[in-house]
């Protein structure tokens, strides 16, 4: 069979409603199979990067909305590519290939929001290849009886996720809780398989039975997502048809077996930025083991393909090992790399465009699979036809070449042979045949039962709890009733087995609130210390429910409340409208508007600040979850967002980011991660949290020497910076200064010496500086020389040690570092480079009269424990919350007090207008302004308002 290479299509979406309000380019073109991509930067001087591809297809624009909510081409030049055009060109392939004996796998490559899902699953309005080809399955397996009755078709449904190097199985009922997961094993020759009494796949017969198993699928999705505390962006799922067919051939009964993969991978975004964080993460340590193999995996395969011989790391994970057979072995596989158009996801578009480049190089081997037994008895039965025939073919090592006597007997055996092989098949055939119906049986009354209490249908008709989930696909996929038990009108919600409502998640206490029903109406009542929020508040007391309300149980589980029985409308369009519109993104929004950390006309500002805020929100739940896992691991950490001062990351061309401090109790120690590296790391606290919760310790090797939850104390962290102007240096006068240094938040933080000394070509200082000076750089500076020379830093604190500073000059890539000084926090650093441009162009006169040079200052941090501070991680948090609620406290008394003061001043100062204005017309000389004075300097009301009142009744007189 002739080997083929990975087919792969490219497929880019349109703009979302955060690219939208961004005011987001289109980087990416399509013409024919080819994808173009610009980098929007145009300063990067880059040319733009061409692909070509099996199929690019255009989501981007073009469609019209139909009635049903289809996305259809808007007219016959639409280039859209809708669902549709996505299926016939990938799924009947896979459906053929399938009825012909072969294997199939599709998977979808993409950062998270880039329409993997859409592709793979799809939407109920937009169905993506599972449903399709499932559906179409059964069509074709009708009308294949139709033409040969007495064929028959068994299909199988399974459905899988892989998190966190564990296989568990999203059908089972116990599937989310599967702490040790399934197990894998290999045949060889067959690659690697889940053990089957592991995953036993369900027998289905309509697509309406696999429509109720997916949504089974994705409510245990959601919850071991939550249980997990992890996010479905960084699980793999995998959809696995099994399709048997027997029919008749040649009056022997033949089998073939064909498996259809479909594959939705993690979100590829950490995997490229990791490193990229500047966090090196020892190997083994990856966020995503599964998903770095795989791009291994890829990588040796397509240089195999270019005749050097590697080894193909398949055994290296979970992911690689299933995918193994889709990927350099028997199956026929296509690659879908979903990408977005937006200018701000380039980096990312364009490693996900090299990914899929790489892997249409990948060579496949797909064989039509028969039942061995069948091929041998096929094979035999050709032997014996041309032994017949009288040919001389070696059967089994018997030479046909023998005297007629042996010939007889070699015929005789392998006639009785054939027929023990046949009498067995067939004894299996119906061995299989009735455990396939058994099983058909149990699949059936099972989708019966799970119609029966078919919650989907009731929450139509009872007030309800609807999950919201960050991955819209999950979105509605877990619905809590309210309903109460006779005698009761108080419903328990928390982790506890046994409440009326078991929730999990970080952060959700055993018994997290109640929600009661009176007279008609719901409350939520938090229980002590559990956070519990409406529409972006955190309450502490009983607050009613009312429709749509947004409700956040612990670190970040997501709700909304819904009504039906107060509807006017009493359409389940309407509620399905109605919570489509309601985003983790928008609850977060509220979240973060709620407790000030963005204001009201934030989505009006420039596209800098709108980024830096969008980052800010998608960070919160995470960031609220880090603290969460160290709060229940008494870590002793803590983790607070706040927005970076730009100048400190010393460049003139940074941009406003949401950063986390990151404070160890009990010491002074702290660090600043930036958005890139707290994600890897809350991805790697996730993944500890999990082994933390299963072992009850720490016992897995990869964390013995790596701690995810804090970085080294002797790691450098920066100090501050200090700024010098450097314009001086281009009329070559030297500037010799005490720059301040200012830390993150801005504050003083200690000071440096810096000169920059005007030279020559060799570095030598002019002397005579009057004779150097340029009048007019723009006309007579030709070539620019420099020395930069930092000597003492001084910093105010005492708990650095090792300081040094970095700085880079325009055109340099790098940043330079100058030596580190001893252990002191005063130390004399005498660092001297220079700089040199033999050529000074407009850019360099207009970067140095523009920019200031930052200077960074770094030191390693002295720890001053506090040994004695004997407080649990909880107590800690507990302790800063109430302090900071005092704080808040003694500041609302103190605005209060001002407040005060300020109306008495108002009053006062109205008092003096009036009787200014009295004495102005009156002339009345005997109000003096002195008096005046005195009463307010006496600062006394009563006096004032008797003053006043004089005044008036004067008034009133005239
Ligand atoms: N081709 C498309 N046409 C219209 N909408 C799309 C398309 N592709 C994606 N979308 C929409 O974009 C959003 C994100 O897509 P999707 O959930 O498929 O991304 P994903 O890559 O699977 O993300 P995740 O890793 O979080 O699952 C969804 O709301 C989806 O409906």
């Amino acid at each position: 069979m002739p080997s083929e290479n990975i087919k792969v299509a490219v497929r880019v979406r349109g703009f979302n409603d955060r690219e939208k309000a961004l005011n987001s380019k289109c980087m990416v073109e399509m013409n024919g199979n080819t994808t173009t991509i610009r980098n929007p930067d145009p300063n990067a001087g880059e040319a733009e990067k061409r692909f070509a591809f099996d199929y690019s297809y255009w989501s981007f624009d073009g469609f019209k909305v139909e009635p049903n909510g289809y996305l259809a081409p808007d007219g016959p030049k639409s280039r859209y590519c809708d669902q549709k055009r996505v299926f016939n060109d990938l799924g009947v392939g896979i459906l053929n290939n399938a009825f012909e004996g072969y294997n199939s796998s599709i998977f979808a490559y993409g950062q998270t929001g880039s329409g993997k899902s859409y592709s793979i699953i799809g939407t109920p309005a937009n169905k993506g290849l599972v449903p399709l080809v499932c559906g179409q399955i059964f069509d074709m397996i009708e009308s294949k009886k139709k033409e040969s009755p007495e064929d028959q078709f068994e299909v199988t449904f399974s459905m899988i996720e892989i998190y966190n190097e564990i296989v568990r199985d999203l059908l089972s009922s116990k599937g989310a809780f599967d702490r040790k997961g399934l197990q894998l094993h290999e045949k060889p020759g067959r690659g690697f398989h889940i053990v089957e009494k592991d995953l036993k796949p369900t027998p289905v017969n309509s697509y309406s039975t696999i429509e109720k198993l997916m949504e089974q699928g994705n409510k245990n999705k959601s919850i071991a997502e939550t249980k997990m505390n992890a996010t479905s962006s960084r699980a793999h799922t995998i959809v696995e048809l099994v399709f048997k067919q027997t029919f008749k051939k040649d009056g022997n009964e033949m089998q073939r077996v064909s498996v259809i993969n479909l594959v939705d991978l993690a979100g590829s975004e950490r995997q490229s930025k990791t490193g990229a964080s500047g966090d090196t993460l020892k190997e083994g340590i990856a966020i995503n083991l599964s998903l770095t193999s795989l791009g291994n995996v890829i990588g040796a395969l397509a240089s195999q393909n270019s005749g050097k011989t590697v080894r193909v790391p398949y055994r290296d994970s979970t992911l690689t090992k299933l995918l193994m057979n889709a990927l350099g072995g028997n199956s026929k596989t296509v690659m879908v790399a979903a990408i977005s158009p937006s200018d701000n996801n380039y980096a990312e578009t364009v490693s996900t465009l090299r990914y899929a480049d790489r892997a249409k190089q990948i060579k496949t081997n797909a064989k039509v699979n028969e039942d061995p037994k069948d091929k041998l008895i096929r094979e035999l039965q050709d032997e014996i036809s041309k032994l017949k025939a009288g040919g001389v073919t070696m059967i089994g090592g018997i030479s046909a070449d023998l005297s007629k006597k042996e010939y007889e007997r070699a015929k005789r055996e392998m006639e009785e042979n054939i027929k023990r092989q046949l009498e067995e098949s067939e004894k299996q055939m119906e061995r299989l045949k009735e455990s396939y119906e058994q099983r058909l049986a149990e699949a059936m009354s099972k989708a019966k039962e799970l119609d029966n209490q078919n919650i989907n249908e009731k929450a139509k008709i009872c007030p309800h709890l609807s999950n919201i989930n960050i991955d819209p696909m999950l979105t509605g996929s877990l619905k809590h009733l309210l309903e109460y038990p006779e005698g009761r009108n108080l419903l328990v919600i928390g982790a506890a087995d046994g409440v009326d409502i078991q929730i999990y998640g970080l952060g959700v206490s055993d018994r997290h609130a109640g929600i009661s029903w009176e007279n008609g109406e719901f409350f939520v009542e938090p229980y002590l210390n559990s956070r519990v929020m409406k529409n972006g508040k955190q309450h502490e007391e009983k607050f009613q429910l009312n429709n749509f309300d947004r409700l956040v149980f612990g670190a970040s589980l997501y709700y909304i409340f819904i009504n039906p029985t107060k509807f006017d409308q009493d359409s389940e369009q309407f509620i399905i409208n109605q919570v489509t519109t309601i985003t983790v993104e928008k609850i977060q929004k509220e979240i973060a508007q709620e407790s000030g950390l963005i204001s009201d006309g934030f989505d009006k500002r420039d596209p800098d600040e709108l980024q830096c805020i969008n980052e800010l929100i998608d960070l919160m739940p995470m960031v609220e979850e880090a603290n969460q896992m160290s709060i229940l691991m008494d870590k002793k950490m803590r983790y607070d967002l706040m927005i970076l001062n730009p100048i400190v990351m010393g460049d003139p061309h940074s941009k406003p980011k949401p950063v986390i401090l990151v404070k160890k109790f009990g010491t002074t120690l702290e660090w600043i991660w930036y958005s890139d590296r707290f994600l890897d790391r809350k991805a790697l606290m996730s993944d500890y949290y999990l082994d933390y919760k299963e072992d009850a310790k720490i016992n897995n090797p990869k964390y013995k020497e790596f701690d995810p939850f804090i970085d080294a104390p002797d790691m450098p962290v920066m100090i501050g910076v200090g700024l010098v102007e450097p314009k001086c240096i281009l009329h070559r006068i030297p500037l010799s200064d005490n720059p301040k240094v200012f830390d993150y938040s801005k504050k003083l933080s200690g000071s440096l010496h810096v000169d920059l000394m005007p030279c020559d070509k060799q570095g030598i200082i002019f002397e005579n500086i009057e004779k150097s000076i340029i009048q007019n750089p723009e006309k007579n500076l030709n070539e620019l020389y420099f020395l930069v020379r930092i000597n003492n830093v001084k910093c105010l604190s005492t708990r650095y040690k090792k300081i040094f500073c970095q700085y880079k000059c325009f055109g340099e890539e790098q940043f330079t570092m100058t030596d580190a000084g001893g252990d002191t926090n005063n130390p004399n650093i005498s660092h001297q480079r220079m700089i040199s441009y033999s050529k000074v162009d407009p850019n360099i006169l207009k970067y140095y009269s523009t920019f200031p040079l930052f200077i960074q200052v770094f030191g390693v941090q002295i720890s001053s424990m506090n040994e004695s501070n004997k407080m649990t991680t909880r107590q800690w948090f507990d302790k800063e919350r109430s302090e900071k609620n005092n704080s808040v406290e003694k500041l609302r008394e103190e605005v209060n007090r001002l407040q005060l003061d300020l109306d008495r001043t108002k009053k006062k100062l109205k008092n003096v207008e009036t009787l200014l204005d009295f004495a102005e017309k009156k002339k009345k000389k005997k109000i003096r302004v002195d008096y005046v004075r005195e009463c307010i300097l006496s600062n006394n009301p009563e006096i004032m308002t008797k003053l006043y009142e004089l005044v008036n009744k004067l008034n009133d007189k005239d």
